[in-house]
C-alpha cells in the first residue's frame, strides 16, 4: 500500500483542481482535510474519485464511541481509501468507527488514527498538555490503543515509526507526515524528516503539503520526494 498523498490544503475545489491541473498531476493519491471538506462537502470526495484520484479523508474524527460511529456511517459512503480518527479517543471510539465502515461500504476503507500530531516538540508536549511520557511512548502507548480497537494503522512522526512496527508488527500502517525536502521550510510542524529517512524508518504512507504546493516546481518535487524514499519511479 506504498503510496505518497499531496495534502489538498487549499480554500476550494477551484484553487485545488487550478493546482492539480496547472502542475500536471493527474490520477496521484490526494488528502483532503478540514479545510476543503468543510467548504466543499463530500461532493469534492465524488468530483476528485471522478478524476481518478485515490482519497484520504483526513477528518481526525474525535468525540464519544456512538457519534464518532454514527458519524463514520455516513462516511463509509464516501469508499475513500483512507479515513482518520484521533487514537486519544479510545479504543472504543475506534471499534465503533471500524465496525461503521465494515457494516457499510467502506470496507475497503483503511481506518488510521493519529497518534501525537507532528506539530508537537517534547517541550509543547510536556509544557502545554502537562504529559510526564516522552512523545515515544505516548505514541506506541496510542498504537496500541488503536490497534485494540481494531484500526489499519496510525499517524505519527517517522520518528516513532519502527518502534511502532517493532510492537505491532509490519502490517500495521504507518502513515507520517511532516515530510520535508530542500530548501528545508519547516513551517508550523516541529517533528519532521526526509523522505529517505520514512524509508529507513519503514513508514508506508507519506503525506506530503507544502513541500511540494509551495515548491517552485512541484511536481518535481512530489517526482524527488516519491524517488528518494521509494527509488522507484512514480506510480
Ligand atoms: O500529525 C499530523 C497529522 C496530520 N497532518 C496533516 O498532514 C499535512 C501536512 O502538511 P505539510 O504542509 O506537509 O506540513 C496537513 O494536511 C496536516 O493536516 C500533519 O501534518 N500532522
Amino acid at each position: 500500500m506504498k503510496s505518497v498523498y499531496l495534502a489538498l490544503d487549499f480554500p476550494d475545489w477551484e484553487s485545488s483542481n487550478a493546482f492539480l491541473k496547472e502542475h500536471a498531476f493527474s490520477n496521484i493519491p490526494v488528502k483532503v482535510g478540514m479545510e476543503l471538506f468543510y467548504r466543499e462537502g463530500p461532493a469534492i470526495i465524488e468530483r476528485l474519485k471522478a478524476k481518478g484520484h485515490p482519497v484520504f479523508l483526513d477528518l481526525k474524527l474525535h468525540d464519544i464511541p456512538r457519534t464518532v460511529g454514527r458519524a463514520m456511517k455516513n462516511i463509509a459512503s464516501l469508499d475513500v481509501d483512507i479515513v482518520t480518527v484521533h487514537a486519544q479517543g479510545g479504543s472504543e471510539m475506534i471499534a465503533e468507527a471500524k465496525e461503521a465502515l465494515l457494516a457499510g461500504q467502506g470496507s475497503e476503507t483503511k481506518l488510521i488514527a493519529i497518534t501525537i500530531l507532528t506539530s508537537f516538540s517534547e517541550a509543547t508536549f510536556h509544557d502545554q498538555l502537562r504529559y510526564q511520557t516522552s512523545i515515544k511512548d505516548m505514541s506506541s502507548q496510542l498504537a496500541h490503543v488503536a490497534h485494540q480497537g481494531g484500526a489499519d494503522g496510525i499517524v505519527c512522526a517517522v520518528h516513532e515509526v519502527s518502534e511502532i512496527k517493532k510492537n505491532r508488527g509490519q502490517h500495521f500502517l504507518a502513515v507520517t507526515p511532516g515530510i520535508r525536502i530542500q530548501p528545508l521550510q519547516i513551517d508550523d510542524q516541529k517533528r519532521i524528516a526526509t523522505p529517505s529517512y520514512a524509508k529507513e524508518a519503514g513508514a508506508d504512507i507519506l503525506v506530503v503539503g507544502r513541500a511540494v504546493t509551495k515548491a517552485a516546481e512541484p511536481y518535481k518535487a512530489y517526482e524527488q520526494i516519491w524517488k528518494e524514499w521509494d527509488e522507484c519511479n512514480i506510480i
